[in-house]
């Protein structure tokens, strides 16, 4: 067995990890490990693939909608296997390249492909002991947790022994299934279904409760469900008791009301957990949070001295512009010091998210459950997307723009875009929340370009009753 070897600094995970080591780092000698595709989940199989299917399958239903607007069009003929080649001889040498510059230009940083465990404290050294499973042991100064999260199988399918595939795998299918159902029903769930089903695959998407997007503001959930059941089978609060494989190598699904559902594919989108259990944390006294989180303080800092964590493994947000605020800020405590005075923080005050599905929906701050529930004095307005002129351009009949404000101060407090390009027309009032302008003052103190369909937000906002 070769000897430990000693390093500054270990970063597990090579997601958000791979991008902390910077110029600054060149005199630290650093262990990063990988125990799979190099550069983590949202370069391989996650916010990057899924987006170009998804485009691809925006592109299918447009031509599909052509008939709205006087337009002749055959419908898509879709090519599968090169939709695949073109999307991922795009993302896999961005990570075959990323890591051969890690392992061949980077004289301080060693690369280890391989699962990791924490082994507790070196007596000798009085570092972090870190063991592979190829049997490599690295005693590490500082480590970075930096461990992602991974798909959580329900045990009815888990155990079933039925194939099923999740965002690691199903973007690769050889080829475009006839039918699909998918299991769950939050972002994951959502944004497949319109990636499948806009390519033509009849989908069906079970979910255990009264509606999809669950987690988000009521009414947007609710009336997101409405929109859908157009276009996908979706199946409300039910329940799967059991799972098997058919003869032709489909699969049925059981639910617990005695009905079945026969598919080609089965995708299971039911949440993704982190991955801190797999670390053996316990053998340098770190416990994880109740919702299985590697716990830190704002700066990045678990309980164990010298050990940050950062991203999926231990942000209560599993979103990419997160986990990168978190790993600058975890860069920038590293080389000021642990104990420095002056630490950088993490920004989870106004965290934005999208559902890149159709129609599209965003969405930062409170739900109004929330802002009801928190005492504020509310004022919503919702904004048709029908009443501004672009949305007469496109014949949009369900997206709106929702916001949510305080009266008394005239601030936003919660802001849900359900539409196309909902993503793109919700950053203003990111903006605004972020930096503190008050909704007249955001809507009276610019020009709003005419007739632009952020015009749906500024007329939002002009509709709040302010004090
Ligand atoms: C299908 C999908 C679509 C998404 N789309 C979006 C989106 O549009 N926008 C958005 O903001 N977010 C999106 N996300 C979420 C986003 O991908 C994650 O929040 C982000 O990638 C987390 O980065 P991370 O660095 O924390 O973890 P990761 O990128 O997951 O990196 C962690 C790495 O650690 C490795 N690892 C774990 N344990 C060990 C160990 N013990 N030893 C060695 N290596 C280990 C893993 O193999 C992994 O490569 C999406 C996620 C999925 C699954
Ligand atoms: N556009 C984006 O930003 C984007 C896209 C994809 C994923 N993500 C991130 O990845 C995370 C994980 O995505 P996700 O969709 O897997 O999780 P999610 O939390 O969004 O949704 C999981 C869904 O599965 C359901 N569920 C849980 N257990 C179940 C069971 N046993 N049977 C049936 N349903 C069950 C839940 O009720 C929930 O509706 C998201 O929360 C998000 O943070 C972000």
């Amino acid at each position: 067995m070769s000897a430990p070897q000693l390093v500054d600094l270990a970063i597990i995970g090579s997601g958000s990890g791979n991008s902390l080591p910077d110029d600054r780092f060149a005199q630290t000698s650093i262990a990063i490990f990988e125990e799979s595709i190099y550069g983590g989940t949202c370069l391989n199989v996650g916010c990057i693939p899924t987006k170009m299917f998804v485009y691809a399958a925006d592109v299918a239903e447009t031509i599909a909608a052509a008939g709205t607007y006087n337009l002749d069009a055959a419908p898509a003929a879709v090519r599968w296997p090169e939709l695949v080649s073109r999307v991922f001889d795009r993302i896999d040498p961005i990570s075959v390249g990323g890591k051969r510059y890690r392992e061949q230009d980077c004289d301080n940083i060693t690369v280890y492909s391989s699962h990791v465990v924490f082994d507790g404290r070196d007596a000798e050294s009085d570092r972090y002991r870190l063991v592979t499973a190829n049997g490599e042991t690295v005693l590490a100064t500082e480590v970075v947790i930096a461990a992602g999260a991974r798909p959580q199988i329900p045990d009815v399918i888990a155990e079933s022994g039925v194939r099923y595939y999740t965002n690691d795998d199903v973007m690769r299918l050889p080829e475009l299934p006839g039918t699909m159902a998918i299991l769950g029903s939050g972002y994951i769930a959502s944004e497949f279904a319109h990636v499948f089903a806009g390519l033509g695959t009849q989908v069906s998407i079970i979910a255990r409760g009264p509606s999809l997007l669950r987690k988000l503001d009521t009414e947007l959930s609710t009336r997101f469900t409405e929109v859908v059941r157009a276009q996908w089978d979706v199946r409300l609060n039910t329940d799967i008791a059991a799972a098997q494989t058919l003869p032709g190598g489909g699969v049925r699904l059981t639910c617990r009301d005695g009905s079945h559902l026969d598919v080609d594919v089965l995708l299971v989108a039911t949440g993704r957990t982190p991955n801190g259990d797999r670390l053996a944390l316990e053998t340098i006294g770190v416990d994880l949070t109740d919702d299985g989180r590697v716990p830190t303080d704002e700066h990045g800092r678990t309980a164990a001295r010298g050990v940050w964590a950062l991203g999926d493994v231990s942000s209560p947000y599993q979103l990419k512009h997160v986990a990168n605020q978190e790993q600058r800020v975890v860069q920038a405590n590293l080389l000021k010091g642990w104990d420095s005075d002056d630490l950088d923080r993490f920004a989870h005050q106004y965290v934005p998210a999208a559902v890149f599905t159709r129609p599209q929906v965003a969405t930062v701050g409170l739900t109004q459950e929330q802002a009801v529930a928190a005492g504020y004095d509310v004022t919503v307005k919702v904004q048709a997307y029908g009443d501004v002129a672009y949305g007469w351009a496109m014949e949009d009949s369900d997206g709106f723009c929702k916001v949510i404000a305080d009266r008394r101060t005239g601030l936003l407090l919660g802001v849900h875009i359900m539409g196309a390009q909902a993503s793109s027309i919700i950053q203003p009032a990111i903006q605004a929340m972020s930096f503190g302008l008050g909704a007249l003052d955001m809507a009276r103190g610019q020009y709003w370009i005419h007739p632009a369909l952020p015009e749906v937000l500024e007329n939002a906002l002009l509709g709040l009753e302010l004090d």
